[in-house]
């Protein structure tokens, strides 16, 4: 094969946005004091694409944004953007070398966004943004923010003011223009009949196209969003798609946006990259990204539960002293555990509101999968009594007992376990912001079920679970403690009631938490 051959078929294997980069981020770290918020990120915004960055809450979306947008300067790592064609990395790494902000090329331009203000990255990079929560003028039109939206040009062509007093004809010009396009993106929000009503009169759901909107009027290349589906009604979110594949494929912008909407996400994006304590965990297709078991343990697996095998958190698990070292898939997986799933399968809403059904297979389901753990030793000693060992779980050792192998690496104490749930079931720990469902099954696995558990830790047992999460700082930094002092007495946090409400992922969406009063076993008991 040829060198020709050879470039061709690498350059096939590239996917597009690899090849034909509008945004490089290539190891960007920021640290807030001790907290790292995004560790040696790296990846790719194709030119012309989607671009979805997902993850749970706190994974570090809105920190990369910052530092794209220039409100953040990254503590580490380089932020390229390109406009015209290719990769142009000769001319990068001159630019990089030079010290300079920006470079012209053959190709157009090249960008070290890390160095330059935010208002040079909006006016001379043309990345424009739109943040979380809502930031219009209210008292002012609705037309009034999108021509304020291109102050710059504006003023540039009054040569700053006087021409605007005169009457300058190149002041005319521009001030014609800058209406002319805000009429065009009015229409194209369908706001063009609320163009004289002040912005902070318009519907939440307006006020977010209009916001789309204003970004646009300054003829960006990479528009960057903020949560644009935050609390939109579906017609709103499918007219957000239709808004959003129009600017991609009618005006060449590439879109980066942040979502936790996976309705948005999976339909209309080109690309997905997902977060997770400030790490890349997956990086590709919609339909690649959404498949993959990490991303499902992480983010998205609150449905799929009993179903998640993720290979480092199974291991964790096997190490519970007690539970043994399974070499083997269990067999009692296909004897408890299949009748479990199908029951959840068949159980399995399409909506996310849990009914009492779903509550009653995902506890059977969820049994069946602790079983499977807590059997797994006996059943590779004695597969034939598997299906009993599954059925009826062995009595649960004593606290003292639930210890993982390699607990002396860890700093600090191990917490005290309980190795199941005492009666009237467990909390649904990830209502305490910072425990994915992931983090509640090594949790659970070590015999932690109950809010009051993690609310008597002291430092050396925080210290002891950051590292046995694998995420050292995070636990003090969010406070679990805290949290769960407030939850164990009944309380709510503001993260809790955002779970409550089934607006953040979570291993029991749109319930509480608490304690039940029904009396169940397991894990099932969660409500
Ligand atoms: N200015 C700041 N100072 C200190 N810590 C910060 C700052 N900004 C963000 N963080 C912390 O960095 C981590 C990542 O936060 P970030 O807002 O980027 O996450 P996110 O993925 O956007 O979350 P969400 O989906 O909830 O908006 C969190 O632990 C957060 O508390």
């Amino acid at each position: 094969m040829d060198a020709a051959t050879t470039m061709k078929n690498s350059d096939q294997s590239t996917p597009g946005w690899d090849r034909d980069p509008v945004l490089s981020v290539e190891h960007l770290t920021m640290r807030f004091g001790g907290l790292v918020a995004v560790g040696d990120l790296s990846f790719n915004v194709g030119r012309g694409d989607i671009t979805a960055l997902i993850g749970p809450n706190g994974a570090g979306k809105t920190t990369v944004f910052n530092c794209v947008t220039g409100f953040y300067k990254p503590t580490e790592g380089r932020i390229v953007m390109r406009h015209g064609p290719g990769r142009q990395q000769d001319d990068v790494e001159t630019l990089t070398d030079s010290g300079q902000r920006w470079k012209t090329t053959g190709n157009g331009a090249v960008y070290l966004l890390e160095r330059m203000p935010d208002h040079e990255i909006s006016h001379k990079a043309k990345v424009a943004r739109t943040f979380q929560n809502i930031r219009l003028f209210g008292g002012m039109t609705v037309l009034e923010n999108l021509l304020v939206a291109q102050h710059n040009p504006l003023m540039v062509a009054s040569g700053f003011s006087i021409g605007g007093i005169l009457g300058l004809p190149s002041y005319k010009k521009a001030q014609k223009e800058a209406v002319d396009r805000a009429v065009y993106w009015l229409e194209r929000t369908h706001l063009i009949d609320r163009a004289d009503d002040p912005a902070a009169d318009l519907p939440y759901g307006a006020q977010r196209r209009l916001e789309i909107a204003r970004a646009m009027c300054t003829k960006p290349q990479l528009l960057c969003l903020d949560e644009p589906a935050a609390g939109l009604n579906p017609r709103e979110s499918a007219e957000l798609n239709e808004l959003l594949k129009y600017i991609r494929d009618e005006h060449d912008v590439s879109v980066l946006l942040i979502e936790h909407d996976m309705g948005v996400v999976m339909e209309i994006s080109d690309h997905v990259i997902v977060l997770d304590y400030g790490v890349k965990i997956s990086d590709g297709p919609a339909d690649f990204v959404k498949n993959d078991p990490k991303v499902i343990a992480a983010y998205l697996g609150v449905d799929d539960e009993a179903e998640i095998d993720m290979p480092e958190v199974r291991e964790d698990i096997e190490k519970v002293a007690g539970d043994g070292p399974a070499k083997k898939k269990p067999t009692a997986k296909s004897k408890a555990a299949p009748a479990a799933k199908k029951t959840a399968a068949k159980a399995k809403p399409s909506s996310k509101a849990s009914t009492a059904k779903t509550s009653t297979a995902r506890s059977t389901a969820t049994k069946a999968s602790s079983a499977k753990a807590s059997s797994a030793a006996s059943t590779a000693a004695k597969p034939k009594t598997a299906a009993r060992t599954a059925a009826k779980p062995k009595p649960a050792p004593a606290a003292s007992e639930v210890k993982i192998a390699n607990a002396g690496d860890y700093p600090g104490s191990q917490p005290h376990g309980t190795k199941k749930p005492r009666a009237g079931g467990a909390n649904n720990l990830t209502r305490v912001k910072g425990i994915g469902p992931a983090s509640e099954k090594k949790l659970n696995a070590l015999g932690v079920w109950h809010f009051d558990q993690i609310a008597a830790w002291k430092k050396a047992e925080v210290q002891w679970v950051g590292s046995y999460l694998a995420f050292p700082g995070r636990i003090e930094r969010e406070e679990w403690v805290k949290q769960a002092r407030v939850l164990a007495k009944g309380g709510e946090t503001e993260f809790s009631k955002r779970v409550d409400k089934g607006e953040v992922a979570s291993s029991v969406p749109g319930k509480r938490g608490a304690q039940p009063k029904k009396k169940t076993t397991g894990k099932g008991g969660k409500a």
